[in-house]
């Protein structure tokens, strides 16, 4: 196989499956965006496997398996065992590893998506371990995290912003939201979703299909 160039422009020292990172806050929705993207990637006939990651347990994982939407086996775990974002960015070899793992006993796989453990704004994803990588951040945490610059929302390839469904009980306007995330962000791309009832989930999937899979 070709060495791929990777949507960072830069020729990626590795070869098979992109890598795609998803971080976030503690119970954004990050692996109910998983739940929703698997169908998604099916219906698109994408190859898929997912690291995720915990902090003593493999529960985001164990959910993945149980869930039916995918082979069990596509699915590995890491326990970080600290601050989350240390396996992420400080020294990913955990996830480097388990990543080559799944690629080493699912050659077919395209696409390996990795989930952090729930962190804070600040958490970023290293370039040695993902391609490209989404920041999941939630509505009820409150309007004004876009403001807060965090280096998560500024600077993740695309920044998505669920349980839009919830605006209404938690007084939050949505288009503002979104133009001041926008802004924050340098109109670099931000996706609204409601994982609830998978609405922007297409649009993820597509995003990730053109921006990572070049397709
Ligand atoms: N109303 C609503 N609830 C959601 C949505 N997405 C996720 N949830 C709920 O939010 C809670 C947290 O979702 P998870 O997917 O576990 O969040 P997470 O980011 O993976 O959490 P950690 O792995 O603990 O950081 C669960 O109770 C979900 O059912 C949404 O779009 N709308």
């Amino acid at each position: 196989m070709d060495a791929r160039l990777s949507p960072h422009g830069k020729t990626a020292s590795r070869v098979g499956a992109a890598r795609v990172g998803i971080g976030g806050p503690v119970g954004s929705g990050k692996t109910a965006l998983i739940e929703r993207l698997i169908p998604a990637f099916a219906a698109r006939g994408v190859s898929l496997a997912i690291v995720t990651n915990d902090l003593v347990t493999a529960e985001d994982a164990e959910r993945i398996r149980r869930s039916g939407l995918i082979d069990p086996a596509r699915v590995a775990a890491v326990e970080a065992g600290a601050c989350p974002h240390t396996v992420i960015r400080e020294d990913p070899t955990l996830n480097i590893a388990a990543a080559d793992e799944l690629e080493a006993r699912f050659p077919d796989a395209e696409l390996i998506l990795i989930e952090s453990g729930g962190d804070n704004l600040a958490s970023t994803f290293s370039l040695d371990l993902v391609d490209w990588w989404m920041f999941v951040i939630d509505v009820a945490g409150g309007d004004d995290i876009p403001r807060k610059n965090g280096p998560g929302v500024l600077k993740c390839d695309l920044l998505v912003v669920n349980k839009t469904d919830l605006a209404p009980y938690v007084g939050v306007d949505l288009p503002r939201m979104e133009a001041e995330a926008t802004a924050a962000r340098g109109g670099r791309p931000i996706v609204l979703t409601n994982c609830r009832k998978a609405e922007g989930i297409e649009a993820i999937a597509d995003k990730i299909l053109s921006a990572v899979l070049f397709r």
